[in-house]
């Protein structure tokens, strides 16, 4: 966001509404420029309150309703830190050194216009009240202000604080963020390796190839290596991100059946983490909501532990670590397709919670832009393109994310019932070169090619390509197209008869007209040579 980008590729995420105007021309330059001068501003001054509310205004008036929430989230969070650090009697000079304030800049050591040694008159500690309680109330206003700005975007159900947006590709997006590389590719190849070398081979069965479906560079699929035989195991998947909505840290019930949602005794916790690392609070402040949100945390753990290593081996560069640049999230594609439906935003779960989370495993989310809100809004995108679960867990499973479906798969999925981890196998024999393809959705086995590709929208960023649906959508155009042609047929016949009863009251000494219908003939015979031939039932076959 602190480099320009080019207006073209700018793409408002909020719903359109009848009457809604998008800012185009020099405004939308001026907003653009706005985005980019605040948000340089945050990278010097993270935690001045009145710039992350410019920013989210900027954002409402840029019709990104999930980046305002975070914004307006962070303005409302530093005026709350700063009243009750004012509260804790601490002063207002050290509050401003600390915080890199911003409203007695010339007063603030180190601020523009300060003058060290400045001698404070006799009156100074009254002045020095007033001044603190006039301080106070510029917080609580904007810290007020903030809450509204954020209320007003929670439009669908102010209740439960969720708002409306179209995930989108964010313009500032580098491209280098936006297509998988070639290095990432090996290093998941060589995974694929790890898992299904198998006995007696030595390479792997399986890899990850683009251009699936001849949809494009970045459009990955699997692939095999070699002619498989159906009942063979192809490899184990071991989960290794996930979510569940167990009980809370208290045994609280705010989960789905009573409290024992989750019959795992190891979810609660990874075994891997530490006890400042329980995340059983998102639980209790997502309840059922908790298995995905829970989910993206852990998902952003590993990036975490990543970017820290990264530090400690010297790697100080601005962007270092970034979280997008982790093997784990790097791999997986978001679902931007065309034409989405709106998708619900919540301010817990997607802006505080998430904001909170990152804070307890020591990002600073004010000052670190590697977390800014609309990373966490990727990775949520991503995060939900590939999971898999049930009722109960949201699950990531490194490699199973690179599968794509189909309708009449090659390859079977078993996920293990406490989703730690799941089997893939060959479900019918399969050629070298062959996609290796699984089902996402079960329940729609027996449905016709419309329910079908109506329910895989939600996982799809188009139609489903797979064969199965391919091959039913040309035989549902080509008996179309047969229908049409007997409709034609048809018409013809009646025509002809006509003519031949016309020809035969002209012939007959009573009648003597030429009759409308030759001339409709006369059309129809005319347009033969363009017109589409009937196709006829045994041509289908
Ligand atoms: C779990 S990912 C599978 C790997 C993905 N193709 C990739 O490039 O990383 C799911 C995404 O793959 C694509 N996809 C999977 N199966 C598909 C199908 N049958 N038809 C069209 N797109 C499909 C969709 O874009 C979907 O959002």
């Amino acid at each position: 966001m602190d480099d320009p980008f080019d207006p073209a590729a700018y793409r408002p995420t909020a719903p359109l509404e009848p009457g809604d105007s998008i800012p185009s021309g020099d405004d939308l330059k001026q907003l653009l420029h706005d985005l980019t001068q605040q948000t340089r501003d945050l990278a010097r001054w993270p935690y001045d309150p009145e710039t992350w509310f410019a920013r989210a205004e900027t954002l409402v008036s840029l019709r990104f309703p999930e980046l305002a929430l975070g914004d307006g989230w962070k303005a409302e969070r530093l005026c709350g830190n700063l009243l009750a650090r004012v509260d804790k009697g601490v002063g207002k000079w050290r509050l401003g050194f600390a915080k890199g304030f911003w409203m007695m800049g010339s007063e603030v050591p180190g601020a523009r216009g300060h003058s060290d040694g400045e001698e404070e008159d006799e009156d100074g500690e009254e002045e020095e009240d007033e001044e603190k309680e006039a301080l106070c109330e510029r917080l609580r206003d904007l810290r007020d202000t903030a809450t509204l700005l954020q209320h007003t975007l929670l439009d669908v159900s102010p209740e439960h604080l969720e708002g409306r947006f179209v995930p989108r590709s964010y313009p500032w997006m580098s491209a280098y963020h936006r297509f998988r590389s070639d290095e990432l590719l090996e290093k998941v190849n060589d995974e694929f390796s790890q898992h299904t070398c198998g006995r007696g081979h030595s390479v792997a069965a399986c890899r990850v190839e683009r251009n699936a479906f001849g949809g494009g560079a970045d459009v990955l699929g699997v692939f095999a290596t070699r002619d498989m035989e159906a009942g063979t195991l192809l490899f184990v998947d071991y989960t290794e991100v996930f979510g569940c909505i167990g009980p809370g840290s208290d045994d609280s019930s705010a989960n789905l059946f009573g409290g024992k949602g989750c019959a795992d005794p190891l979810h609660p916790n990874l075994e891997s983490e530490m006890a400042w690392q329980d995340l059983r609070w998102i639980r209790d402040r997502c309840g059922k909501d908790a298995a995905d949100v829970i989910m993206r945390c852990r998902l952003l753990i590993g990036s975490i532990r990543w970017g820290c290593r990264a530090e400690a081996a010297g790697e100080k560069t601005r962007r270092g670590g970034h979280p997008l640049d982790h093997t784990r999230i790097a791999r997986l594609t978001p679902s931007h397709r065309v034409n989405r439906k709106p998708s619900l935003v919540s301010l817990e779960h997607d802006v505080a919670v998430p904001n909170d989370f990152l804070l307890q495993f020591g990002i600073d989310v004010f000052a670190d832009e590697r977390y800014d809100t609309w990373v966490l809004f990727e990775v949520r995108e991503r995060a939900g393109n590939n999971s898999w679960g049930d009722p109960i867990h949201s699950c990531l499973s490194p490699l199973f994310a690179f599968f794509n479906h189909s309708c009449a798969p090659n390859v079977d999925w078993a996920p293990h019932k406490d989703a730690t981890f799941m089997t893939l196998e060959i479900v019918r024999n399969v050629k070298a070169g062959e996609q290796m393809l699984v089902m996402y959705d079960s329940f729609m086995t027996d449905e016709g090619l419309a329910a079908r590709r109506k329910r895989m929208r939600r996982w799809l960023n188009s139609d489903c390509m797979c064969e199965k649906c391919e091959l039913e959508e040309e035989h549902e155009r080509l008996e179309a197209e047969l229908v049409k042609m007997r409709a034609r047929a048809e018409a013809f016949q009646l025509l002809l008869d006509q003519k031949k009863a016309d020809q035969h009251r002209v012939d007959s000494p009573l009648g003597s007209r030429e009759t409308s219908s030759m001339s409709a003939i006369d059309e129809v015979v005319g347009n033969w040579d363009t017109a589409p031939k009937p196709i006829f039932p045994e041509d289908l076959e």
